[in-house]
């Protein structure tokens, strides 16, 4: 360890000449046990390439432990029966997982060995040690030495790289149990390879997972290394710290309160001693303190330290080929530090052990890998990918902006709610162009980080298209449904017999499909666009519009037939009532059967095309039958009005007092007995006001039942129906309230009591006559008179003659146009006797000094004449 630096590059150099000799012997190596292998060449260089006798089954041939310098404490009785074989280092690597009692724990596939970790612990007799072993582990820089070392230190038989070839040994991660001792030994494939040039992938898991699974962790770098970032592989620590932190160590801390540590024992090799390892160690500590204070902590977490959740230990080994004694000694002195639990560098502390019996290691490692192949953050990207990203974005972007230039004509089209008729095809060439630039510059980077962009870059121009594609979806919607609406309305008025449900589906249908092709039109491949939403919401909305119209029309319909049924049935009423029978409601309520039977079977026809359903039909029926009875009691009220009521009893009063049985006239003489047939008469009258008063027919089987509004499971549903009144059928046969019966019998009383007293005045002026004495009177006044005109031959000629034209009148029956000049005459004579009267009282009459001074101021008499006028 003391050597001169000069020393030990004049060494180095021989060493690199004996090598090439050196070869020739290699490729004749027999096996060898590693641990006794290493033999000091005569001229101090090291040399591998020294051979042992396999060790047979039993272990005869085997080292001795204490001629391999390795303690094997608490070794099971199988130990030493183990198959452990010795294996040449030979750099030609078997394809084989598991070679001499050594296995391919994973391998370059990633892929775990589970098959084979259980026999091969049973084999290494560790199946029943429960917790009585330990599992170790080592990661660096790809051939540092880091097989030699193990092999060295636990009697494994790891491959060794070749001296001349210079490349990658291990690949994946290989496990085998140590010489006589209950230690697993995983030996892990190298970091920093140039067989896997950037991909740091392998590299990252591995380590992360010999971190979680192993209790101590050997890491391997040359003593050149310390200090550096890469070489020392503090930039993959530091990413493996990171992940170990989140995905293993934060929820036992957080549940259990307890960090779980592992042991770091930095392994400085080629040590040439000009550094002590003080300082060295130092160095690791002060960068690796500088990396954990810049990870991101998980929550909970962040001000832990580093030595919470590792310990560390530093020591050196000399170069192996130049000091090749000091080399095998102090790998003696460090192999006691796994082994002797009283050294006091022991590594194994029961602190660092994570209490897994030996027979669930393997489910349990076999877990840790999948989470560690699992975890996204291990995933970090290469040079070439982030160079990749970074351009990747540069053309998206610059691709992006032209194809956002290029779209933002569309915005003001569709927001202005038109139908872009070439929407599809547009939102589709401007894509493709956008896509077809970016493809341009972009698949030149990274495949997958170009790929992922691509999608990205897609996903963005497909995002900034759909407020189009749901802006036209959405203007569609609406044009469809005016034009729907349009359409039906459109036809119902030119078509003469229409059918209602068949004009509502031809037009749900065609509006549809028109709607359905035109979003097509606008749906873009490779997106997760759907237009299957917006036909049922289109459909949805067409059939409420529908459902709306087809309640209106059924509404206008109902009302047709109501009024039909009202003309219908006021005549038949009319006449029942005006022939007031004991069978008069009969009549009525026949009538009413009839037509409304009509009337339902009208509705009934009808409502066929419109599609209604029974329930609807049930409750139109119902509020058909409700407003056709209250039509019924409307023209009943009518008929029966207090004038009309008047008017029947007193033409039914007449008909049985004023005419005879034979409907002849009645003059009544003063034999007759006025008295009774006016009592008989009167009463018989009186009697019908019952028979109007209640809507009741003698045949039982004409009744009407209706149910009332209150019989309904709910009032709303008959408010709903447009029945703004409660429905009260009982109520509705009740023409007459008791008052009002009295009333009219009253009012009636006192008709047919003047007609009475009329009878009787019409037999007193019958019976009165002129006394024959008063004829005696006259011709005794009126005999002078009578002389005089028949002894005048004036007056006589003027007597013939007005006797000859009344005769003339008479017989020419001249009477009526004599009666109407004799009247126009009049009239005439009237006006102008009532023209000359007003102009007479109208016309002034000023004195004779007034006249004077009107002539001296006739401006002021104009006055006063106006207001005279005015006066008069
Ligand atoms: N200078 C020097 N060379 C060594 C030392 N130990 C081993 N070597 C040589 O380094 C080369 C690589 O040894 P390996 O043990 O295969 O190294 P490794 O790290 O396991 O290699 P990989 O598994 O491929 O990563 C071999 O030729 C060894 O002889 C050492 O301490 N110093």
């Amino acid at each position: 360890m003391e050597m001169n630096v000069d020393n030990a590059k004049q060494l180095l150099a021989q060493h690199e000449q004996e090598l090439h000799q050196a070869q020739a012997a290699q490729s004749q190596t027999l096996k060898q046990d590693p641990i006794t292998a290493v033999t000091s060449a005569p001229n101090g260089t090291a040399s591998d390439v020294t051979s042992a006798p396999t060790a047979t089954a039993n272990g005869a041939s085997a080292p001795a432990p204490a001629q391999a310098g390795l303690a094997a404490p608490a070794a099971p009785a199988t130990q030493a029966a183990a198959p452990i074989t010795y294996s040449a280092q030979s750099s030609v690597k078997a394809p084989v997982t598991s070679v001499n009692g050594r296995m391919q724990l994973i391998n370059e596939e990633q892929k775990f060995n589970s098959s084979e970790f259980a026999p091969h612990l049973d084999s290494w007799g560790l199946a029943d040690a429960g917790f009585g072993y330990d599992l170790c582990a080592v990661l660096g820089s790809q051939s540092t030495g880091k097989s030699t070392l193990l092999n060295k230190l636990f009697g494994t038989n790891f491959d060794v790289m070749s001296e001349s070839a210079r490349q990658q040994t291990t690949k994946g991660i290989w496990m085998c149990k140590g010489l006589k001792m209950n230690v697993l030994v995983m030996d892990v494939e190298g970091t920093d390879g140039r067989e896997r040039g950037e991909d740091q992938d392998f590299e990252r898991k591995s380590a992360l997972f010999s971190m979680a699974s192993a209790e101590v962790l050997i890491v391997n770098l040359w003593e050149h290394q310390v200090g550096l970032y890469q070489g020392a592989n503090m930039g993959l620590l530091k990413t493996v710290f990171e992940v170990n932190l989140g995905l293993f160590q934060s929820s036992k801390a957080k549940t259990a309160g307890a960090k779980d540590k592992t042991l770091l024992l930095f392994v400085i090799r080629d040590h040439i001693g000009q550094t002590p390892l003080e300082n060295l160690s130092a160095t690791i500590m002060a960068d690796l303190t500088k990396i954990w204070f810049s990870l991101s902590k998980p929550e909970g977490l962040e001000d832990s330290n580093i030595t919470d959740f590792f310990d560390f230990m530093f020591t050196t080994l000399p170069h192996k080929i130049l000091q090749p004694a000091e080399f095998d000694r102090a790998v003696d002195t460090l192999r006691n530090r796994f082994v002797d639990p009283k050294d006091p560098n022991f590594v194994f502390k029961t602190e660092y052990h994570k209490r897994i019996p030996a027979d669930g290691l393997p489910h349990y490692l076999e877990s840790i890998w999948e989470q560690v192949m699992t975890n996204k953050d291990l995933d970090l990207p290469t040079q070439q990918e982030l160079l990749a990203q970074f351009r990747c974005d540069e053309i998206a972007n610059a691709a992006f902006s032209h194809f956002a230039t290029s779209i933002k004509d569309f915005r003001k089209h569709i927001e202005g709610g038109s139908i872009l008729d070439t929407l599809g095809a547009d939102m589709a060439l401007h894509r493709t162009t956008a896509l077809s630039k970016f493809d341009r510059d972009a698949s030149r980077y990274h495949q997958d980080v170009y790929k992922r962009k691509r999608l990205d870059l897609l996903d963005k121009l497909n995002g900034s298209l759909s407020p189009f594609f749901l802006g036209q979806l959405k203007n569609l919607h609406r044009h469809m449904l005016s034009s729907f609406k349009k359409n039906v309305l459109e036809r119902m008025r030119s078509e003469l017999n229409y059918d209602f449900g068949q004009v509502v589906t031809s037009e749900k249908q065609s509006a549809l499909g028109k709607f359905t092709a035109a979003a097509q039109a606008v749906l873009l491949a490779e997106t997760d666009w759907t237009i299957d939403e917006e036909v049922a919401q289109l459909d949805t909305e067409i059939q409420a519009i529908s459902d709306t119209m087809r309640v209106e029309e059924t509404k206008k319909m109902v009302a047709q037939i109501e009024r039909i049924f009202k003309k219908n049935i006021a005549e038949p009423i009319e006449m029942a009532l005006n022939k007031p029978e004991p069978d008069m409601w009969d009549k009525v309520l026949s009538a009413f059967r009839s037509t409304l039977e009509q009337a339902e079977a009208t509705y009934l026809r009808k409502a066929k095309s419109f599609n209604c359903t029974e329930e609807e039909n049930e409750a139109a029926l119902l509020a058909l039958r409700r407003k056709s009875w209250l039509s019924l009691r409307a023209k009943v009220d009518e008929q029966t009005a207090d004038s009309v009521i008047a008017a029947k009893l007193r033409n039914n009063f007449e008909d049985r007092f004023r005419y005879d049985d034979a409907g002849v006239p009645r003059v009544w003489k003063p034999e007759d007995d006025i008295d009774s047939a006016f009592r008989k008469a009167r009463d018989e009258t009186l009697s019908l006001i019952p028979l109007y008063a209640k809507i009741s027919p003698t045949d039982p089987a004409l009744a009407v039942e209706l149910p009332s509004t209150s019989d309904d499971p709910s009032h709303q549903t008959s408010v709903d129906r447009g029945e703004e009144e409660p429905f009260d059928f009982a109520s509705t046969l009740t023409v007459f309230t008791e008052t009002r019966k009295i009333d009219i019998s009253n009012r009636f009383r006192k008709e047919a009591d003047a007609l009475y007293v009329e009878a009787k005045r019409s037999t007193v002026s019958s019976i009165a006559q002129i006394p024959l004495w008063m004829y005696g009177v006259m011709v005794v006044l009126g005999w002078n008179e009578f002389m005089a005109v028949i002894s005048s031959p004036i007056y006589f000629t003027f007597l013939l003659l007005l006797i000859a034209s009344a005769y003339v009148v008479w017989r020419l029956n001249l009477q009526g146009p004599l009666v109407s000049v004799v009247k126009a005459v009049g009239r005439e004579v009237h006006r102008l006797a009532d023209d000359q009267l007003r102009s007479h009282f109208s016309q002034p009459v000023p004195a004779p000094a007034v006249l004077q001074d009107q002539r001296a101021a006739p401006k002021e008499s104009k006055v006063e004449e106006i207001e005279l006028t005015e006066k008069s």
